[in-house]
């Protein structure tokens, strides 16, 4: 049971029973990993893009909220400028209000050294560099060519070395662009191999407007997967099109076992026309426990995080499993 008073709902995980034949049709004799980790990123992905600023408190306690759930890394904010995004403006009080839990990581974002050396001192442990795979989103995400922000993140990879802070590298627009439409996996493949030969220990692949399909999601992995070992590739799915969850299987099949996802599938890129939220990660955890896979994290607490931002926004939750569990 989750939730209290008229609110309390019945949560049942039917998942084992229905995906039992996904593993015995589509994902036949294929090994899926037995644990995934889950990258929470709706305190910065889901939130960056609200037109209305959300009160630190609110992020602080939606934090909170999701690593009680059991989330083991929770992106919590991004020191970027905030002339560009001003819903991420509060970083410093953000890093300072949560309440960190052992064993839970909280990365943020940091496009150049000048956002690095702040988030240290702010006490961010791990970082994020975000590169794309396109030239004019990168132009309008970060005002740089791909070549400068590398060069850029060359900065910010070398000093995270010296002060020992583990880097994430982002590639966004790996299965299209708003501004250039197709993208070549070629293309995806150099820039993250470039990101993990500066030394980010993971390379996240977005599909920053969900336009994504399984054939495409096969084709650009096979690419990348030939420069970097799979077991440093995560995906990161918008919802754009409804096909997160799939390529998400896909890319499980093909040995990846991180997954970026966001509470109540809030989110989208100030910087990508059309992005919607990223895929609820209420509905990665129901898919992976159906699947019989470990993911760490209570569903029902993830669920009451979920209702809680909800609220807070006043809006409707994009998760399919909220909806069908919950009066949202
Ligand atoms: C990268 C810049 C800063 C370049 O922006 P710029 O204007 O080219 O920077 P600049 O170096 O010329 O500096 C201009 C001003 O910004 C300041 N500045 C410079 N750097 C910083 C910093 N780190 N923190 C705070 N302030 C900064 C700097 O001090 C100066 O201040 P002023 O003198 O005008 O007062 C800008 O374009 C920017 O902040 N972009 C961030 C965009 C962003 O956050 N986008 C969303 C995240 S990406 C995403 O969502 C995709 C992802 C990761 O989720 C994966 C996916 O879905 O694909």
């Amino acid at each position: 049971w989750h939730g209290s008073g008229e609110d309390r709902v019945k949560v049942v995980e039917w998942g084992s029973g229905f995906l039992m034949s996904v593993q015995d049709g589509a994902s036949a004799g294929k090994t899926l990993p037995e644990r995934v980790k889950i990258v929470e990123v709706g305190p910065r992905d889901g939130l960056q893009n609200e037109k209305t600023v959300v009160p630190s408190e609110v992020k602080i306690h939606l934090i909170d909220m999701l690593s009680e759930a059991g989330l083991s890394v929770i992106e919590a904010t991004s020191f970027v400028s905030p002339k560009w995004v001003p819903q991420m403006a509060d970083q410093v009080e953000v890093m300072m209000g949560i309440h960190r839990r052992p064993g839970v990581s909280y990365p943020v974002l940091t496009p150049n050294l000048k956002g690095f050396l702040a988030a240290v001192k702010a006490g961010a442990a791990e970082v994020a560099i975000f590169g794309a795979a396109s030239e004019l989103f990168s132009k309008k995400n970060i005002n740089c060519s791909v070549d400068e922000s590398l060069q850029r993140f060359e900065e910010v990879t070398k000093a995270a070395k010296e002060a020992g802070v583990p880097v994430r590298g982002y590639v966004s627009c790996v299965l299209g662009c708003p501004y250039e439409g197709k993208v070549s996996p070629d293309k995806v493949a150099q820039v993250a191999k470039r990101l993990y030969s500066m030394g980010c220990y993971e390379i996240s692949l977005g599909d920053t407007i969900g336009v994504g399909t399984p054939g495409g999601m096969t084709e650009m992995l096979q690419a990348v997967s030939r420069e970097v070992p799979v077991n440093a590739l995560a995906v990161h799915c918008h919802d754009t099109y409804g096909q997160a969850l799939a390529n998400i299987l896909i890319a499980l099949q093909m040995g990846i076992s991180v997954v970026d996802s966001s509470v109540a599938g809030l989110g989208g890129c100030p910087y990508a026309q059309g992005a919607s939220g990223n895929v609820a990660t209420e509905d990665v955890v129901y898919m992976l426990h159906g699947l019989g896979i470990q993911t760490g994290v209570d569903l029902p607490k993830l669920m009451d995080a979920g209702a809680f931002i909800c609220r807070s926004l006043n809006k409707k939750t994009s998760s399919k499993v909220a909806q069908a569990t919950c009066k949202l």
